[in-house]
């Protein structure tokens, strides 16, 4: 099959995204001339480099390999230091290459310690799960967490190359291709109706990884993602329609508590719905749009609410409070990505926190104040 690739446009931060099956081994050249003559390492997710390592040692030979466990918790400070200094002992210098080998969790973190590792070395995303092939292996956000909330100590650093081997999905378990597949539904609500129409009818083959339907999935995921971070690539304006669902997500994950039950992907088809229903309580999207948004999420065996998630919980308080703390918000106003409609979304700061409060205390399975 062939490969496709994607250019994200950033001038002298530009870079390619090479998708389609076998693409690590194609892409070989292009890596090892990344590594140059520096030093690489590899920062991999234990139980992916435990299926997958010989793929990727046959295009880098031996070089260092750094394990984390999955999961949240592998984005915390405890973390972030102990491979800092194990990139330090294999001495990478500014000429360095770190390879991150694994899911969103591993990408952000192998980021942030290419963006802050002798203040910058090279960086390039090898994404083995969905939801990273689709969404956080491109555009450079790069973090770890705080107890203060999810991403918020990070850095934009965009990586060289971002190598998407479909093949490295064959033994990705259900759960996690599902919450990954609402990255890509995310990008047929937040502006291709008809990229939505076409899930309605897809998804099916994408959970099955059907070959051309992943690759059309992220191609068109990437494509998206890539148009926006070139015309926006600090989040100052259009990047933050990616961030739909992610409010009302990243509240209900620090409210299950980093590497609790909830994840990422999961927390966003959460948001999604809710972003939606909250739009048609503001009476700004038609309740038939929203409708239609839930029903696919549970055909497509999702939760669109707190109460379809056994891990999802929290008080509307609570949320809110999380919600406080999201890094779009300016001037203490909160920021949120709302809809007219599926694929209509526009980013809006005109959000009374009483009026969501009370909106929040009627979602279902919401906690008793
Ligand atoms: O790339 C972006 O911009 C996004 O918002 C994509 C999100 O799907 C992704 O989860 C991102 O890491 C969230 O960033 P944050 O700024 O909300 O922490």
């Amino acid at each position: 099959m062939t490969l496709t690739t994607v250019n994200v446009a950033l001038g002298p931060r530009s870079y390619d995204i090479v998708i389609g099956t076998g693409a690590l081994s194609a892409t070989a050249e292009r890596l090892t001339g990344i590594i140059g003559k520096g030093q690489p390492a590899i920062i991999a997710d234990e139980k992916v480099w435990g299926l997958h390592k010989d793929a990727l040692l046959a295009v880098t030979g031996d070089v260092p390999v750094i394990t984390v466990p999955s999961g949240e918790a592998s984005k915390s400070f405890a973390s972030y230091e102990r491979v800092m200094e194990a990139l330090l002992a294999a001495d990478l210098g500014r000429d360095g290459t770190i390879i991150a080998f694994g899911g969103g969790v591993v990408g952000d973190l192998a980021g942030f310690c290419a963006a802050t590792l002798k203040r910058g070395c090279q960086f390039v995303q090898v994404p083995t799960t969905l939801l990273a092939q689709v969404d956080s292996s491109v555009g450079g956000k790069t973090a770890i967490n705080s107890a203060a909330g999810k991403n918020l100590v990070g850095a934009f650093y965009q990586p060289k190359l971002v190598i998407i081997d479909t093949d490295l999905l064959k033994t990705l378990p259900e759960r996690e291709l599902k919450a990954g597949y609402a990255e890509v539904l995310k990008y047929g609500l937040l502006g291709d109706e008809v990229f939505f129409g076409w899930l309605e009818t897809a998804y099916k083959d994408i959970l099955e990884l059907d070959p051309l339907a992943v690759t059309r999935a992220i191609e068109t995921s990437c494509r998206e993602k890539a148009r926006l971070v070139a015309a926006d690539e600090q989040e100052a304006s259009v990047r933050a329609l990616l961030n739909l669902g992610h409010t009302f997500g990243h509240a209900i994950e620090a409210e299950a508590g980093y590497g609790g039950d909830v994840l990422h992907g999961e927390g966003v088809a959460i948001g999604m719905a809710m972003a939606f229903r909250y739009s048609t309580a503001l009476g700004r999207c038609p309740g038939q749009d929203t409708g239609r948004v839930e029903a696919h999420l549970k055909s497509a065996g999702m939760p669109a609410s707190l109460a379809d998630h056994p891990g999802a919980k929290g008080t509307a308080e609570a949320l809110l409070s999380w919600m406080g703390q999201d890094k779009k918000n300016v001037g203490g106003r909160l920021k949120l990505i709302l809809a007219r409609g599926i694929g209509d979304t526009y980013i809006t700061d005109d959000v009374d926190p009483d009026h969501l409060l009370s909106f929040l205390k009627q979602e279902p399975g919401i906690q008793p104040s």
